[in-house]
């Protein structure tokens, strides 16, 4: 039988930063996980490096299941991003090895192809209402049919979601950047340029928004009944999720579908959105919520109550946890859709292979496991600095959810 020979916490700055741990087996089978949490990367790599490493040497790396149910219940300590996005990058390497050793590419082993492509939805945005539609305008022309968009409110500075020189990167600052919050201006405005998108791309093409977790339970059910004419594919975190009773509230009010998860890292942190149908779609990700393991459960939990997968897929989240998701994407019943942001073009000099991007869809590898390499040579020439997601404020001063 195979063991775990090595497991090395590889970190790396190809236009982002990016955490990565590598097992090789006693067979020289080498597997991926990707182990990045955009503004506390390090935390990962510590609980990995200096508490999962030593655990995982000599240990049998089929058994997946089993290893999971070891690094989640033996750590005593439960749950949260940082513990589950360590135990998702162990799994997912191990997913990545079953696969190279069966020779098969990932979705084979989660049940085969359900759909014969994964629908991805694009990032479109703009200082200004002109620039957004520019911005839909190209999305469009690059083949997307699906796109998200944001637009900068006037007198919020910092205004989620906005790009900068064509790329969007929150964690740009090497400490937190404080932007000032309006509510009742976006309140105000967002309606307006949502119409102005949904008049561009025409009824019944998928139009996105992210409210990114800026409103108050009940502002959220007003803007959701606000855009309702405009029927949009989903609005995404309305409100924050620490407690999952506000859907009901905004649920009262809106048909307009909702999205929530991309913060979440377990399934108990989504049962209630999902067992009382407070959601559309459920946004979890392999790299933060447990792995391919953790997150299948999460999906089929979701199935039986009608709510369909949306991943997370922000540049954020890296090439190994896009080819992870879509391998998912393309085996479970109850895909949605998948974030699709693309990278700096430096990753592909570390990241080769893995999913691919053509006519509005991700295609999964062919290749055994997940498809991934990662060029050491590559990764030794980008340096890690600490860059930290932006702080919101309230025109008062006082802390808001950014
Ligand atoms: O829907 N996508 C998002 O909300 C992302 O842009 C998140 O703010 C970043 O991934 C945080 O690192
Ligand atoms: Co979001």
């Amino acid at each position: 039988m195979a063991t775990i020979d090595r497991a090395e916490v590889l970190i790396t700055s190809p236009g982002r930063n990016f955490v990565t741990l590598r097992i090789t087996t006693s067979d020289g089978v080498v597997g991926l996980g990707d182990a990045t949490l955009n503004g506390r990367e390090l935390a990962v790599a510590a609980y990995l490096r200096d508490h999962l490493v030593p655990l995982l040497i000599g240990r049998d790396p089929a058994r997946i299941e089993d290893m999971w149910q070891y690094l989640f219940r033996g750590a005593y300590w439960r749950r949260g991003p940082v513990t589950m996005t360590a135990i998702a990058a162990v799994d997912v390497a191990l997913w990545d090895i079953k696969g190279r050793v069966a020779g098969l590419p990932l979705y084979q082993l989660l049940g085969g192809r359900s759909r014969e492509e994964v629908l991805v939805y694009a990032h479109a945005s703009g200082s200004s209402v002109e620039e957004m539609l520019d911005d839909v305008a190209a999305a469009r022309e690059a083949g997307y049919r699906a796109i998200r968009v944001q637009c900068a409110v006037p007198g919020s500075a910092g205004t989620y979601g906005v790009k900068k020189n064509g790329r969007y990167e929150p964690a740009d600052h090497a400490l937190p950047d404080e932007q000032p919050w309006d509510t009742e201006a976006y309140l105000q405005f967002a309606p307006g340029y949502l119409a102005a998108a949904r008049e561009a791309l025409g009824d019944g093409f998928p139009l996105l928004h992210d409210v990114h977790h800026r409103l108050a339970p009940l502002e959220a059910a007003r803007f959701g009944r606000s855009v309702e004419p405009l029927h949009l594919f989903w609005m995404e975190d309305p409100t924050p999720v620490d407690s999952q009773d506000s859907f009901r509230l905004i649920r009262q009010h809106t048909t307009t579908p909702i999205a929530v998860g991309e913060t979440l890292s377990s399934i108990y942190d989504v049962k209630q959105l999902i067992t009382e149908q407070l959601i559309d779609y459920v946004r979890t990700t392999v790299v933060h919520a447990g792995g391919i393991t953790h997150l299948r459960r999460i999906f089929d939990l979701a199935d039986l109550y009608g709510v369909r997968s949306g991943s997370h897929g922000a540049s954020d989240l890296s090439p190994v946890t896009q080819s992870a998701a879509v391998h998912l994407d393309t085996a479970i019943p109850n895909f949605g859709i998948q974030e699709h942001m693309g990278y700096p073009d430096l990753v592909a000099e570390v990241f080769h292979g893995g999913a691919t991007y053509a006519g509005g869809a991700l295609h999964p590898s062919e290749e055994p496991g997940l498809g991934v390499t990662y060029d050491d040579a590559a990764a030794a020439r980008f340096e890690y600095s600490p860059k930290y997601l932006p702080v919101a404020r309230r025109l008062d001063g006082s802390v808001h959810d950014w």
